[in-house]
């Protein structure tokens, strides 16, 4: 086995009562990578996280962690903490004792509980304030503590389930940045369970996109955003733009598609494989797209701007195109400079992704 590879689900299958809820999952996560889990409620984010710490037992497949079969072991024996939503510490007990809590059950000498505990709040900025109570912490302090409880266990990965969901925008902001810099200070292997794109896109090092219980694609936020394997991908990360069209040629790479009412065509590089006549889908990003810029991009769509929406960083367009197509076109940099009522008016892109279409 790959010693890069700290986790392997091989084939993981779950079922609760007629409900596939996990279906032939099969994941390598590298050590001190920040993964995360990405879908809508209910797809089997936390499912496939329960089963990893071993709260849940799978129905088929295997999980391996740090080269070790782990299918008959308990939570307490895979050494896999999870941090759940408000974190669960105890709100009774010192920061020192919530940090201390799984060490106390393992029975561990006082005098290393003392020097783990003190080792854990000094890695995540803590030291001093031991004798707090999670009351008297902001969130973002309690999210460190809840880290720290992680860390004293010398796990060798943390696995958090939404731990983010009840802090406000400002002060989720504030801790995602913080999380993301004691994972990348310390070298942790982390899994984060969110339904929150931007999450996602800004803090992992790989996501994993869910789509009713399996893996529609695993890759870089990069990749995610700009390459989607799927329309399913592509619509639940960030807007985009979809239009059917057809392949004229492909070769080396390079696709060539008509799109559009005058059959306009553009080549496309692709790592997947089309035949000629393949009915495709393009997708096209609001921010690709530029207004009055012919020279701006190969791609180019013409319509009437119907109405423009003020969303701080940027304006944004809804242009209907000669079929009738709504189109999102995003502009910045704009000032108070507006579009509206200007007609016809014409878009192009630079950046056009060519997706399979699943039948
Ligand atoms: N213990 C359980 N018993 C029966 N069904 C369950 C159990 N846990 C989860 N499920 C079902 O499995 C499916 C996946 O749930 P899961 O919680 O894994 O989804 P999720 O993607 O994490 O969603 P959320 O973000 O809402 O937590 C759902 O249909 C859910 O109802």
């Amino acid at each position: 086995m790959d010693s890069k590879v700290l986790l392997d689900l091989k084939n993981v299958n779950k079922v609760f009562g007629n409900n596939h809820v996990l279906k032939n999952i099969n994941l390598q996560i590298e050590r001190g990578k920040f993964i995360t889990f990405l879908g809508p409620s209910g797809c089997g984010k936390t499912t496939l996280l329960r089963s990893i710490a071993g709260f849940y037992s799978v129905d088929e497949g295997e999980v391996w962690i740090d080269g070790k079969l782990v299918n008959d072991l308990p939570p307490y024996k895979r050494g896999t903490p999870m941090v759940f939503q408000e974190y669960a510490l105890f709100p009774h007990m010192t920061v020192f004792d919530n940090i201390a809590y799984g060490l106390d059950i393992k029975k561990t000498p006082e005098a290393e509980v003392q020097q783990r505990v003190e080792g854990a709040m000094a890695q995540v900025k803590l030291t001093g304030l031991e004798e707090r109570y999670p009351h008297e912490m902001s969130g973002g302090q309690q999210q460190r503590v809840a880290m720290a409880r992680a860390l004293v266990m010398n796990s060798p990965i943390i696995l958090l389930d939404e731990p983010l969901s009840n802090l406000d925008a400002k002060l989720r902001e504030e801790v995602r940045v913080e999380l993301r810099t004691i994972q990348q200070d310390l070298g942790l292997t982390v899994i984060y369970v969110t339904h929150d794109q931007l999450e996602a896109l800004s803090m992992s090092d790989q996501i994993v996109v869910f789509n009713k219980g399996a893996i529609d694609q695993y890759g870089t936020p990069h990749e995610i955003y700009y390459e989607p394997r799927t329309q399913y991908v592509a619509d639940f990360i960030g807007t985009t733009n979809f239009t059917e069209a057809i392949v004229v040629h492909s070769e080396g790479g390079k696709v060539t598609v008509r799109y559009g009412q005058v059959g306009d065509t553009i080549t496309i590089a692709s790592d997947e494989k089309f035949v000629d006549g393949e009915e495709v889908l393009l997708s096209v990003r609001p921010e690709s797209l530029r207004l009055n810029q012919p020279e701006f991009g190969e791609f180019n769509v013409t319509g009437i701007i119907k109405s423009s929406m003020f969303l701080g960083e940027k304006e944004r367009y809804f242009l209907v195109d000669e079929v009738g197509k709504e189109w999102i076109v995003d502009a910045y940099d704009i000032g108070q400079k507006t579009f509206e009522g200007i007609v016809p008016m014409n878009a192009t892109a630079d950046k056009v992704h060519i997706i399979k279409k699943v039948n």
